[in-house]
C-alpha cells in the first residue's frame, strides 16, 4: 500500500501584501481520502487549494504534492487537476468541443470524453454551447475536464456551487468513485451536509490557520453541548420530565413552538442518554431526537468564533 501523503505541508505561510491569508498551516491528506476545508469567507481556503494546484507558492513552509515537493515554479504538479474560482471554458464551444480542446491542448486522447461526459450527467447538452449553460452545468463540465486527465489528485473550489439535487448526486458519485478507486479529492464548501456525506476528514480554517483537521468522528459531541429537537408520545408529559432532568435545558425555538410536539433540549450526549431512558420508563414514547444543527457545523460555529475572539 502507498503510504506517502497526498498532500503534506508543514507551516505554510502566504501573504498578499499586508494580509496573511494562510499562517503556519499544516496539513496531510492520506491517499484515498476526500478531504473537506471549511471555513468563514476569507479564511484562506481557496489560496491554500490554490497552491496544491501550483497556481501560486507558499512565502514559507514546505509543501509536497503526491510525494513530491512543490518548487518555485508556477505549474500545475503531475498527476493534480481541479479548479479554483470556477473552470476556465471556452463559452463559444459546445461541451464537447471543450473537453476535446482541453485534450489536444494537453496532448491526451478524446476517448474518454463521452464517458467523463456520462459521469458528470451533461450527455444530454454534450452540443450544447457552454455560453447558454447554467453556474451547475459549468461546474460539472469543469469536473468533467478535470477527470479527463485521470487526476491522482483532485482539487475543488466549492464544487457543489450551484448544483440542483440530481447535479449533486452525480458530482458525489464521481468523487465518490475516484476516492474508491484510489485518488485524493481536496474540496472547499460551506455546505456542512455535503462535507458530512462526502468526507471522511475535515480541516477547519479560521483566519488562515488550522483550528482542527482529523475525521470527523474527532469533532466529537461527547464534550460539547448541542441543541436537540425532541418529538414524543406525550409533549406535555415530556416537558415536565425534561424540567426535572439533570444537564439538560430546555429552550424555546421560535419554529417548535408552532409545532407543538417538539421540544429542543441543550445538553451533553451523556445527559441526553439518561433523559431517553427516563421517558422510556415513563412510558413516553420518543419519536424523533435529532441535533438541531449537525456536529460538525456545532464544532465549525464554536472553533471559528473561539478563534475570531482571540484575534
Ligand atoms: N490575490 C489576492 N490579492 C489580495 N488578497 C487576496 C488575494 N487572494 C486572497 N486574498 C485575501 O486572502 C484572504 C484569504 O482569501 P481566500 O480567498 O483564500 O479565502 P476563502 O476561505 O477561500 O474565502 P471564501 O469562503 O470567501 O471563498 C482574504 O483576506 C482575501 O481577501
Amino acid at each position: 500500500m502507498d503510504t506517502t501523503s497526498a498532500v503534506r505541508a508543514r507551516g505554510i505561510g502566504k501573504w498578499f501584501g499586508e494580509v496573511i491569508a494562510l499562517d503556519g498551516v499544516d496539513l496531510d491528506v492520506a491517499p484515498g481520502q476526500i478531504h473537506g476545508l471549511v471555513g468563514p469567507n476569507g479564511a484562506g481556503k481557496t489560496t491554500l487549494l490554490g497552491l496544491l494546484l501550483g497556481l501560486a507558492v507558499p512565502d514559507e513552509g514546505g509543501l509536497e504534492v503526491l510525494g513530491t515537493p512543490v518548487g518555485r515554479a508556477l505549474a500545475v504538479p503531475e498527476g493534480v487537476a481541479g479548479f479554483v474560482d470556477g473552470p476556465g471554458l471556452y463559452p463559444s464551444l459546445t461541451a464537447r468541443q471543450n473537453l476535446a480542446a482541453l485534450a489536444a491542448l494537453r496532448g491526451t486522447g478524446t476517448d474518454a470524453i463521452d464517458d467523463v461526459l456520462e459521469q458528470v450527467g451533461l450527455t444530454d447538452v454534450a452540443a450544447d454551447r457552454v455560453r447558454g449553460f447554467s453556474l451547475g452545468m459549468r461546474q460539472r463540465l469543469g469536473l468533467a475536464a478535470a477527470l479527463l486527465t485521470r487526476p491522482r489528485l483532485l482539487v475543488l473550489d466549492e464544487p457543489a456551487n450551484g448544483l440542483d439535487p440530481a447535479g449533486k448526486k452525480h458530482v458525489h458519485g464521481v468523487l465518490t468513485r475516484l476516492a474508491a478507486d484510489g485518488a485524493t479529492v481536496v474540496l472547499s464548501s460551506h455546505r456542512m451536509d455535503d462535507l458530512e456525506a462526502l468526507c471522511s476528514e475535515v480541516t477547519i480554517l479560521a483566519t488562515g490557520r488550522v483550528v482542527f483537521s482529523g475525521p470527523l468522528s474527532k469533532l466529537s459531541t461527547e464534550n460539547r453541548e448541542l441543541d436537540y429537537r425532541l418529538r414524543t408520545s406525550d409533549p406535555e408529559a415530556a416537558r415536565e420530565l425534561v424540567a426535572g432532568a439533570p444537564g439538560v435545558r430546555l429552550l424555546d425555538e421560535p419554529g417548535a413552538r408552532q409545532d407543538g410536539d417538539v421540544l429542543v433540549v441543550r445538553t451533553l450526549v451523556p445527559a441526553l442518554d439518561e433523559l431517553v431512558a427516563r421517558l422510556v420508563r415513563a412510558g413516553i414514547g420518543v419519536r424523533e431526537l435529532a441535533p438541531v444543527v449537525s456536529p460538525l457545523e456545532a464544532a465549525f460555529l464554536a472553533l471559528t468564533e473561539q478563534e475570531g475572539a482571540t484575534r
